[in-house]
């Protein structure tokens, strides 16, 4: 059987728009925006995270990743919010994103971004995703919503069902090109 492959891109605020907002990409100092440079530090707005109607404020989740096989064959979706994945210990991530239609992924466009440790992403709501390690375990700062944080885990460990986030299996396993 013919498994399609997937190569894995370098990320960009462009390449990675149709799926959300890059963070911490060094040209994209966001003109216009509050920031301050010294010697000492600078700061500079990325984005404005949204948690979505009645969603409350950001949660900032501390998530391990070690899941490095290259097959993808599910994804999961958030309706209502954005979700910030900044891998910070550990090595790069992989993000394979895909648009939604319908309610569904949509797979002709799904795409795989390495994300550098340091460098992060922050996904639109409806972004179908799923995230890969390439050498070990990556710890990753995650900016999500709470009532879609804990209705996840219902939906984890309790096969319970989803009104804020979906889980779907792929009608084709599709492979990470991890040669590249
Ligand atoms: N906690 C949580 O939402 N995790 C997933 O969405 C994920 O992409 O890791």
């Amino acid at each position: 059987m013919n498994v399609r492959t997937l190569p894995i891109d370098a990320l960009s605020p462009t390449s990675f728009a149709p799926y959300g907002d890059v963070m911490g990409w060094p040209a994209d100092l966001a003109e216009g925006e509050p920031g301050y440079r010294s010697t000492a530090s600078d700061f500079v707005h990325q984005l404005s995270f949204d948690t979505g109607i009645d969603g409350g404020p950001a949660e900032v989740l501390w998530v391990h990743y070690r899941d490095d096989s290259s097959r993808i064959d599910k994804l999961e979706m958030h309706r209502l919010t954005h979700q910030a994945v900044v891998p910070i210990h550990g090595g790069d991530l992989v993000q394979i994103v895909c648009l939604d239609h319908d309610g569904g992924p949509d797979i002709d466009s799904m795409k795989a971004f390495r994300l550098p440790q340091g460098l992060g992403v922050s996904m639109h709501p409806g972004c179908w995703h799923a995230t890969r390690t390439l050498d070990g375990e990556v710890t990753a700062l995650m900016l999500t919503r709470h009532s879609t944080t804990r209705e996840l885990v219902a939906m984890l460990t309790e096969g319970a069902a989803g009104s804020e986030s979906r889980l779907t299996p792929l009608p084709a396993a599709i492979e990470l090109d991890v040669s590249r």
